[in-house]
């Protein structure tokens, strides 16, 4: 299909998705805040109190969730944190820490202790997606990468009692991810929100409760 038509499809998909349609009205940035929500209300991740770090944050709509339900119920500030990190800047959320840095780095991982301060994390999330180059292998590597980096810093920085969050593709290379975070955790759970474009490939895994904490 050429390149203007594909577009358009895709402006014509976007301009009619309830989703975008509901983001616009309840104030997210992002139609993703959706793909969250309906997780968050499966599982029931999300609770006052807690430490919550969002890799890939950037616009902020899933800061934006995780905060109105950390939210007090008189207006006033958040229980609990919540830390978004993005190689991307964002623009400001109230009451939400921001590091700009790529996770692949060091040095954010560095600003990421700062902030936590020898807290320990109850929820990862990330849906950090790299830059795909079309080349399946060299994708799924990618993306692959993100998620061991996640996990790693999980196994550091949580409680073993813990959750952990992360997007990935249902294609090359998915078989090994399910693989990998059964090694990790007592429960994973794949999860494809409503929100989440039946074309896409994109699936949630979801990992609760670390095997071998550090
Ligand atoms: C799909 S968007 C996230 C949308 C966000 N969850 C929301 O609800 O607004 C994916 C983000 O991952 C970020 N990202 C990809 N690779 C990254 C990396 N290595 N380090 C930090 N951020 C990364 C991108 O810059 C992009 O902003």
């Amino acid at each position: 299909m050429a390149k203007n038509k594909l577009n358009k499809n895709w402006l014509h998909d976007h301009i009619n998705d309830p989703y975008v349609k509901l983001a616009q009205k309840e104030g997210y940035r992002a139609r993703a805040a959706y793909k969250l929500k309906e997780i968050d209300e499966d599982e029931k991740l999300i609770k006052p109190g807690q430490v919550i770090v969002d890799l890939g944050s950037t616009p902020g709509s899933w800061s934006q969730y995780a905060r109105n339900k950390l939210a007090g119920l008189e207006g006033g500030g958040i229980r609990g944190t919540i830390i978004g990190l993005d190689m991307l800047p964002m623009d400001p959320i109230a009451d939400v820490h921001f590091i700009q840095g790529d996770f692949r780095e060091e040095d954010s991982l560095r600003q990421l202790e700062a902030i936590l301060d020898g807290r320990q994390v109850d929820l990862v999330l990330s849906d950090m997606a790299p830059n795909l180059s079309g080349v399946a292998i060299a994708d799924a590597a990618r993306v692959e990468h993100l998620i061991d980096l996640a996990i790693e810093f999980a196994q550091a920085h949580m409680k073993p009692t813990g959750s952990v969050l992360v997007k990935c593709f249902n294609g090359t290379g998915y078989n090994e991810l399910v693989h990998k975070f059964r090694a990790e955790f007592k429960t994973v759970t794949s999860k494809k929100p409503k929100a989440s474009r039946d074309k896409s490939s994109e699936i949630f895994l979801l990992g609760k409760i670390l095997k071998n904490p550090h």
